[in-house]
C-alpha cells in the first residue's frame, strides 16, 4: 500500500533515527507505506531494527539497517557520511532517537549532561551537516526532529532532556529560516505521553497511568502510531508550506499550559 497524491513519498528515502522501536518505528513504518525507502538507524537492537525492515520490505520498499551510537563524539557524523556512500542520498531526515536519563540535578553527573547534549543535540545538527547540503541541491529535502512537551514544561528531574528539547527546536527554526528558500522543510514534532518501551514500566503502575490520562483531554495515552500521521504530512508535498512549526502530538495535555508549567506530576 502507497499513501497517494500529495501525501505520496513514492521515490524518496528517509533515514529514521531510533528506528527500531516505538515512535520511531511507527514513522519509519508509516514513511515505507506512503511509498518511502528506508534507512533504520537504531542502537543495540539488531532484532528490533531487522524486524522494522522486513515490515517495510513486505511493503514493496527497500530498507537497510544502521548502527550508532549517538552519546559516542563523531558517531553521528561517521554515520552520515556511511549512509550517503552506501546508501545515497536521503531526502528525509527523521531526528527521533534520544535519551533520557532522569536524576535530580543536584545529582547530575557531567557525563551525563555530556552524554544527552551530544545525542540529543549535537547529533541532530552534525546530520543536517553531511545531509542538508545534497537536499539543497536538488531542491528538495524534509527534517523532523522529534521534540516533545517537556520542552515547555520545565522540571527538575528532566532538566537536561529538556532543555535539550527546547534547544533542539531553536536549532531547526534557525536552519529552516535558512533553507527554506532552497526546497528543504525543517520542522517539530512534539509527543505528550506516548507509551512506548521507553517508559512501559511506568505505565505498569495503574495509577500512574490514572494520573497521566486524568490531565489528557482526550482521555488516553498516546500510542506511537498517533505520532505517525502530522510526520506523513510534513514530509510530503502536502506540508510544502509549513516549515519551522513545533507540532505538539499530545491528546490536547498542552492545551492552556503556561509557559513554565510545573504542576504536571506525571
Ligand atoms: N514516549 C514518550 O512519551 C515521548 C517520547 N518523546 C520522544 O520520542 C522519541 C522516541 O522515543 P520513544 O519511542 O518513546 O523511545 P524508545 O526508547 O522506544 O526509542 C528511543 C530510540 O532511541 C534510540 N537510542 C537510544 N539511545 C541511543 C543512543 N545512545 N544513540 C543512538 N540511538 C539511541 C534507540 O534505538 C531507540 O529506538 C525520543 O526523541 C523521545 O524523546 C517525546 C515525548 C514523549
Ligand atoms: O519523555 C518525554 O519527552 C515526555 O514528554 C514524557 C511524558 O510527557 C511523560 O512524562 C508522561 O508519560
Amino acid at each position: 500500500m502507497t499513501g497517494g497524491g500529495r501525501f505520496s513519498l513514492a521515490g524518496r528515502k528517509a533515514l529514521v533515527t531510533g528506528a527500531n522501536s516505538g515512535i520511531g518505528r511507527a514513522i519509519a513504518l508509516g514513511l515505507a507505506e506512503s511509498g518511502a525507502d528506508l534507512v533504520v538507524h537504531h542502537l543495540g537492537d539488531d532484532e528490533g531494527a531487522l524486524d522494522t525492515c522486513r515490515r517495510t520490505e513486505a511493503l514493496g520498499r527497500s530498507a537497510h539497517a544502521v548502527e550508532a551510537d549517538f552519546t559516542v563524539s563523531g558517531a553521528a557524523v561517521l554515520l552520515a557520511g556511511t549512509v550517503l556512500e552506501e546508501h545515497g542520498n536521503i531526502d528525509i531526515l527523521i531526528a527521533n532517537a534520544a535519551i533520557e536519563r532522569r536524576s535530580q540535578w543536584s545529582a547530575l553527573s557531567e557525563s551525563d549532561i555530556e552524554a544527552h547534549v551530544t545525542a540529543n543535540f549535537s547529533s541532530l545538527l552534525l546530520l543536517a551537516r553531511t545531509l542538508l547540503p545534497p537536499m539543497i541541491e536538488r531542491g528538495w529535502g524534509r527534517v523532523v526532529a522529534i521534540g516533545s512537551v517537556l520542552a515547555a514544561r520545565p522540571r527538575a528531574e528532566t532538566v537536561v532532556y529538556a532543555s535539550l528539547k527546547s534547544a533542539q527546536l531553536t536549532a531547526i527554526r534557525a536552519l529552516a529560516r535558512d533553507v527554506g528558500a532552497k526546497g528543504v522543510n525543517m520542522n517539530v514534532v512534539s509527543p505528550g505521553a506516548i507509551e512506548t518501551e521507553r517508559n512501559s514500566e511506568r505505565y505498569a503502575d495503574p495509577a500512574f497511568r490514572r494520573a497521566v490520562e486524568a490531565k489528557i483531554p482526550i482521555g488516553r495515552a498516546g500510542r506511537p502510531d498517533d505520532c505517525v500521521g502530522p510526520v506523513l504530512l510534513l514530509c510530503s508535498d502536502a506540508g510544502a508550506y509549513i516549515t519551522g512549526a513545533n507540532i505538539p502530538v499530545d491528546g490536547g495535555w498542552s492545551i492552556g499550559d503556561a509557559p513554565g508549567n510545573a504542576g504536571v506530576t506525571a
